[in-house]
């Protein structure tokens, strides 16, 4: 071979190698990072997918690349249409766009993304979409900036964080009205407060309109929540540090100090520790505080209140919470009943819910379908008001401009996923006759559903795309309702 050309090659060869390095260092990089990252490229085909976004949405990239947008994502519209076509067209990048998410599963996710055209050769040829996921990062950045008001605030008269008032509360029911009568009543004592309820059922909108109806109101409400940040972390925000309690501390006041005159939240108390239980407790009982590494006891005077997710008596039989701290914490109690068993509270907060989304998001919805009251009344919502809250923003998302009344149709497909998988209401003992007939209904249209993805599959010998077709669902969908019926394609 003439030596020249044998050294091109050569030359060429070695030219890919070092691409096909530099190639897989940014992959490597790419899936590295705790932003989720994808692709899509100019016929609006998802061409990367990394690891962030696959822990994200539980979806393995096998299944994403060179499928389209809309073929994927639970809610695929607003990007396909308003993001990745659009900048597909424009070449206009979007910076730092704050969005909320149902992600495939149906657990919404607030996000700030960027996307950006990618040019070659002067050409779009793709847009990359950058996310960060804010959930995780929420209660962290809630109490840094509590710290931060601390520091720059310290005299004024301030209703942190406190935006609900008793009367914001929304409930038709006698047992909501006589929820709510009650915490006006306690609001001006001092003793503290446990507020017993279902995740989602409205503990923090008692405790911050408590707050602002008691004479601590015009002290900060500080808010912490002992199930989202480590316990030894933990301990040294309520308590606060002096230097050299530990490598890096500073003088910090605790969270404790920092509500004086105010009232400290403790939501989730059931997942504090029992070890920093008994901590808590000396500090409940002498009503003063000694920051971690210090010798100096600093009196308090806030108001307590505290929230649990579990039954607290049960808690205490089951040692999860000290039954010393239970009886120092449940001076008064108020129980909120799950929204199962206050079904005729549904369709106001509802229309609150709708009303608030039509001034976010510009909408003129005046009314609900009657049908869809019915749908939601025959759920049992284990996510309560915060489930309905959410359902409700999702639906939103479907409406269109000329859209007057919110329908059954507006609802994201997971709804009837739900609905279709919820099995577990043996507990709601207050609805017995409700839960009876929504197992009835339950089954039955599992069954059905069953029956009808089976012979699909039989009439298109076991190929997913073309059943899935035939269904009008997407591939995705079929292998999560697959796996979820219990259904083998043989
Ligand atoms: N009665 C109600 N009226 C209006 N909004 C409500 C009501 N109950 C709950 N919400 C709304 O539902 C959402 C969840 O409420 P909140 O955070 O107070 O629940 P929670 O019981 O503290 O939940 P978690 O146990 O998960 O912390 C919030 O957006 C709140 O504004």
């Amino acid at each position: 071979m003439d030596k020249k050309v044998y050294f091109k090659i050569e030359e060429l060869q070695k030219e890919n190698e070092n691409l096909k390095k530099e190639n897989e260092l940014l992959r490597t990089v790419i899936d590295s990072v705790h932003e989720s990252v994808y692709v899509v490229n100019e016929i609006d085909e998802i061409i990367l997918y990394n690891t962030e976004s696959e822990k994200m949405e539980g979806l393995d990239r096998k299944d994403i690349l060179g499928k389209k947008e809309e073929d994927v994502f639970a809610q695929p519209y607003y990007f396909s249409e308003e993001v990745t076509k659009k900048i597909l067209k424009t070449g206009k990048p979007l910076i730092e766009q704050p969005y909320w998410y149902n992600l495939n599963c149906g657990r919404k996710t607030n996000m700030i993304f960027s996307a950006y055209p990618f040019y070659y050769k002067g050409q779009i040829i793709a847009v990359y979409v950058i996310f960060r996921n804010m959930n995780q990062m929420s209660d962290f950045i809630a109490i840094t900036l509590e710290m931060h008001k601390k520091f720059i605030k310290q005299e004024t008269n301030h209703h942190d964080g406190a935006m609900f008032l008793l009367d914001d509360i929304i409930g038709i029911t006698s047992k909501m009205k006589k929820i709510t009568t009650e915490a006006r009543r306690i609001a001006f004592r001092k003793s503290p407060v446990l507020i017993v309820g279902e995740t989602g059922t409205g503990k923090e909108l008692f405790a911050q309109g408590i707050h602002n109806a008691s004479l601590y109101s015009k002290g900060p409400f500080i808010p912490v929540n002992c199930a989202a940040i480590p316990d030894t972390l933990l301990e040294s925000l309520l308590f606060g540090t002096v230097k050299g309690a530990f490598t890096g501390a500073i003088d910090t006041p605790g969270l404790f100090e920092q509500a004086e005159d105010g009232t400290i939240f403790l939501d989730e108390i059931n997942s504090m520790s029992f070890s920093l239980q008994a901590k808590l407790l000396r500090v409940l009982q002498d009503k003063s505080v000694r920051r971690l590494g210090s010798k100096v006891q600093i009196p308090l005077n806030c108001r307590v209140i505290s929230a649990t997710n579990m039954d607290p008596i049960e808690a205490v039989k089951k040692q999860v919470i000290r039954s010393d701290l239970y009886f120092r914490l449940a001076t008064i109690t108020l129980n909120i009943p799950p929204l199962r068993e206050r079904k005729e509270d549904i369709e106001v907060l509802a229309r609150h819910f709708i009303r608030k989304c039509n001034t976010e998001f510009g909408l003129f919805i005046n009314d609900i379908s009657e049908e869809l009251i019915n749908f939601f009344e025959r759920y049992d919502w284990p996510g309560n008001v915060r489930e309905l809250e959410n359902f409700i923003e999702g639906a939103m998302n479907f409406v269109l401009n000329k859209d007057k009344i919110l329908k059954l149709h507006h609802l994201p497909e997971y709804f009837g996923e739900r609905l279709f998988l919820l099995k577990d209401t043996q507990n709601h003992k207050d609805s017995q006759s409700t839960v009876i007939d929504n197992r009835t209904l339950q089954s039955a249209l599992l069954e059905t559903e069953k029956s009808i993805i089976e012979s699909t599959l039989m009439r298109n010998k076991g190929n997913i795309s073309r059943s899935a077709q035939v269904l009008g669902i997407s591939r995705q969908n079929l292998h999560y309702k697959l796996k979820a019926l219990g259904i083998t394609n043989k």
